[in-house]
């Protein structure tokens, strides 16, 4: 009999069902007419209608669930099996080694192997490295040495094993984000807005890919990968190994839905500033990763995000006098730390989510 350690175990009422439902409904997407990777032309879009059909389906499943898959994305193949093949070996390290690239209370960066979500600890284990170089951009253009300014910095930590990490990390990160601005810009005309309405926001940008690695568990009944959470940032992009547990929370009628596997795809999401950008058109949806105690998984998430410095509040363009602001404005940069505090350890307290900035209707 395995002891259970209680830091991992989920309240009854959080714990992933013996039955699981596989989803049907998450749209899958296929993106062949989309041709962004060709030329300095083929980045903007032609308006032909199998683009519009795709623009309509984006656009209904942000509504409807907050999530879809997509497939013949244009990252290349192999610049994603190199980063999976980094990411495993990596981890395949002993402890001492990952230790070495360990975040602390500074830098948020780098190898974690403690993160709680909701206050439960997660079965997992992660890598974080931000995408845009130099990462430490203060939050607020008045230079104040506040709390905020000195409590965190963004520099990536590379291991020196495996060898050409770092470039396997560089390389998918580049393509992985010429398609979320990509599906920005779909986005964008989803909700009736110009193509580059978002580019202004990441110009300064925050995104960060995650590795992440759920070890086989012996109690998957009690615990999870990762608990139950909405993505705080833009947008995600999600690539999956076969192994599965992603759930996903059903906006119908708040069932957990498995998202089943699909090779050479991506899972996208939208974020919190999506929701407050669109004015709630489109509402971030809670996610959790269940474990199996037979099989590792990996997963490398991108979080797509904008510049400390931003203020995230409803688009002009998207309210009128029927349909008002729901919320104040949102500075990424002290929303940001605001959670990544709360990730470090276990707080009696809920942490910062976007309705704390509600406006009252
Ligand atoms: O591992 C997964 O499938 C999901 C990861 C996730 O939701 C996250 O890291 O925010
Ligand atoms: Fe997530």
């Amino acid at each position: 009999m395995v002891e259970v350690d209680p830091v991992f175990v989920q309240a009854a009422e959080h714990r992933p069902k013996a039955s699981i439902t596989i989803a049907e409904g998450i749209p899958l997407i296929d993106l062949s007419p989309i041709n962004y990777q060709d030329d300095e032309a083929a980045t903007r879009l032609k308006s032909s209608s199998p683009v519009w059909n795709i623009i309509e389906e984006i656009g209904r499943a942000c509504k409807e669930w907050g999530f879809f898959q997509v497939i013949n994305h244009k990252v290349p193949l192999e610049k994603r099996q190199r980063i999976e093949d980094a990411a495993k070996k990596f981890f395949g390290l002993s402890l001492e080694e990952k230790l070495k690239v360990r975040r602390d209370d500074r830098n948020v960066l780098g190898y974690f192997e403690a993160e709680h979500t909701k206050n439960v600890r997660d079965w997992k284990e992660i890598y974080d490295f931000n995408v845009q170089q130099p990462t430490f951009i203060p939050p607020s253009h008045d230079h104040h040495h506040d709390d905020i300014n000195i409590q965190f910095h963004w520099d990536n930590r590379w291991p020196l094993n495996p060898p050409h990490f770092r470039e396997a990390c560089e390389d998918y990160a580049e393509e992985v984000e010429k398609l979320a601005y990509k599906l920005m810009e779909l986005i964008a005309l989803s909700l009736g807005l110009a193509p580059n309405r978002f580019r202004g926001f990441f110009k300064h940008n925050t995104s960060n890919i995650r590795l992440n690695h759920y070890p086989p568990c012996p109690y998957p009944h009690l615990a999870l990968g990762l608990g139950r959470h909405k993505d705080t940032g833009v947008l995600t992009v999600l690539n999956q190994d076969d192994v599965g547990g992603l759930q996903v929370r059903r906006k119908s009628d708040g069932e957990w839905i498995t998202v089943k596997p699909i090779s050479n795809s991506f899972i996208i999401n939208v974020g919190d500033m999506i929701q407050v950008w669109s004015n709630d058109a489109y509402e971030s949806v809670e996610h959790r990763v269940m474990v199996n105690s037979e099989r590792d998984r990996f997963s490398i998430p991108f979080f797509l995000k904008p510049a400390l410095y931003t203020d995230v509040e409803p688009l002009q363009e998207l309210i009128n006098d029927m349909n008002p602001p729901k919320y104040k404005a949102i500075n990424w940069g002290k929303f940001r730390i605001a959670r990544m505090r709360s990730n470090f350890t276990k707080s009696n307290v809920e942490n910062l989510q976007i309705y704390h900035f509600k406006l009252s209707p």
